[in-house]
C-alpha cells in the first residue's frame, strides 16, 4: 500500500500548507482553513488509491469537503472505470486536519501543520468530534506513565525513564481554564510547563523525538487530533493514552452539546458502550500499515513553515511510516510559475 502512496501523500500537505500560508497572519482563520481544505482534496483526488475519510472537516451536511465518509482518490471519481480497476486497490481509510492550528496560522503564531493519516479500511478509530484527555510521552516511558496516574506520579515515572530530574522536564498543556488544576500541580511537582494556545498534535508528536525539549504532553483537547497524534507515536514507539471527555462541565466549553446524558446517548448510538475507555495508540491507529504526513504551516518544534520567495516556496515535511520504520524530513522547492533562481537560505 505504501510504496508510492508515501510519496504522494507528502505532495498532499504540502499543496495544504502553502495553500494555507498565503493566509497566515491576515486574521482569518476560516479562509486560512478553507483553501487548505480545498488543497488537500484537490491533490488526494489525483492518486491512484481508494480512500475514505473518517476523520475530517465534520459531517456531509456542515462540511461540503473532506467530510467524515466522503471518498477520495483517483478511483473514486464518476469516470474511474476509464483508467483503474477498483478491484485491485485495497480500501483505505484517512484522516485529516488540513488545517491543524487555524488560530495559529491566522495570528501568525508558530506550530500549525497541514496533517493526515492513512491506515487500511477500518485501522483508524473514527473518533467522535468530542474532546480527548491525553497522555504522550517519549518510548522509554511507553507503559510506565498512566493516564490514571497523577500528574505528580508520572512526573516521577518520566524522570526515572528519561534519567532526569523532574525539574528538567518540559510538559505542554493547553492554555485553558479546564487544566488550571493540571497547570498548577506539574509546577508543584517541580517540572516546567509551556502552555500552547492551539496545536496539540505537534505537541504530542514531539514527545517522541529526542532534543524538542518536550516530555510530555497531559491535558485535555480534541479526540479527532488524539486519533492523527496517536498515528504517529504508534509508528515512532511513543507513549499515547486518550480518554473520551463527553462531559461539558469538565472541558468547560459549550463545544460539544448541552448535557452529559445527551453526549453518552449519542455515543452510545455510535457504538461506543464504555465511554471512559482508555485507548492507547495501538488501538487508536489499529491498521497493519500505519502512515502519517504533515508540513508545517507556520514555524514549529519539528518543522519548518512555509518561505516563499520570488518564483516559489519552500516546505518541510515529516512522513513516518510503520512499514518502512521510516520517520522522514523532506525539505522541498516548489516552483511557481516563472521561477527566478532557487532559494538556498533565507
Ligand atoms: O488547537 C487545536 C485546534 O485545531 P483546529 O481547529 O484544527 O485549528 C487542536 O490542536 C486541539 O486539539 C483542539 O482542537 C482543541 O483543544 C479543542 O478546542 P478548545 O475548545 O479550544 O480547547
Ligand atoms: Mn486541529
Ligand atoms: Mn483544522
Amino acid at each position: 500500500m505504501e510504496n508510492t502512496l508515501g510519496l504522494e501523500i507528502i505532495e498532499v500537505v504540502e499543496q495544504a500548507a502553502i495553500a494555507s500560508s498565503k493566509w497566515m497572519g491576515k486574521g482569518e482563520k476560516n479562509i486560512a482553513d478553507q483553501v487548505a481544505v480545498e488543497a488537500m482534496r484537490e491533490r488526494m483526488n489525483k492518486i491512484y488509491m481508494r480512500g475514505r475519510i473518517v476523520i475530517g472537516e465534520g459531517e456531509r451536511d456542515e462540511a461540503p469537503m473532506l467530510y467524515i465518509g466522503e471518498e477520495v482518490g483517483i478511483c473514486t471519481q464518476p469516470d474511474a472505470k476509464n483508467f483503474c480497476n477498483p478491484d485491485e486497490l485495497i480500501e483505505i481509510d484517512i484522516a485529516v486536519d488540513p488545517c491543524e492550528g487555524t488560530n495559529l496560522v491566522a495570528y501568525g503564531q508558530n506550530g500549525s501543520m497541514a496533517v493526515l493519516a492513512i491506515s487500511e479500511k477500518g485501522g483508524l478509530f473514527a473518533a467522535p468530534d468530542f474532546y480527548m484527555k491525553k497522555l504522550a510521552a517519549p518510548a522509554p516511558a511507553k507503559g510506565l506513565v498512566d493516564i490514571n496516574k497523577s500528574a505528580t506520579e508520572n512526573l516521577k515515572i518520566l524522570s526515572e525513564c528519561l534519567n532526569r530530574s523532574v525539574e528538567e522536564l518540559v510538559v505542554v498543556v493547553m492554555d485553558r481554564p479546564r487544566h488550571e488544576g493540571l497547570i498548577k500541580e506539574i509546577r508543584t511537582a517541580g517540572a516546567r510547563v509551556r502552555l500552547i494556545s492551539d496545536g496539540d498534535v505537534s505537541a504530542a508528536i514531539s514527545c517522541a523525538f529526542g532534543g524538542t525539549n518536550i516530555h510530555a504532553l497531559m491535558g485535555i483537547g480534541a479526540a479527532p487530533e488524539g486519533v492523527i497524534s496517536a498515528a504517529a507515536m504508534r509508528c515512532l514507539g511513543g507513549h499515547f493514552q486518550g480518554q473520551l471527555i463527553y462531559d461539558p462541565e469538565v472541558v468547560q466549553t459549550g463545544l460539544i452539546g448541552e448535557s452529559r446524558e445527551g453526549n453518552l446517548a449519542r455515543l452510545k448510538e455510535m457504538g461506543i458502550n464504555d465511554p471512559d475507555k482508555v485507548y492507547d495508540a495501538d488501538e487508536l491507529a489499529s491498521g497493519e500499515t500505519v502512515l502519517f504526513a504533515a508540513c508545517g504551516i507556520t514555524p514549529g518544534t519539528l518543522m519548518e513553515g512555509v518561505r516563499f520567495f520570488k518564483g516559489g516556496a519552500r516546505t518541510q515535511s515529516l512522513v513516518i511510516s510503520n512499514q518502512s520504520k521510516t520517520a522522514r524530513f523532506v525539505d522541498t522547492i516548489h516552483l511557481f510559475d516563472d521561477p527566478q533562481n532557487l532559494q538556498l537560505h533565507q
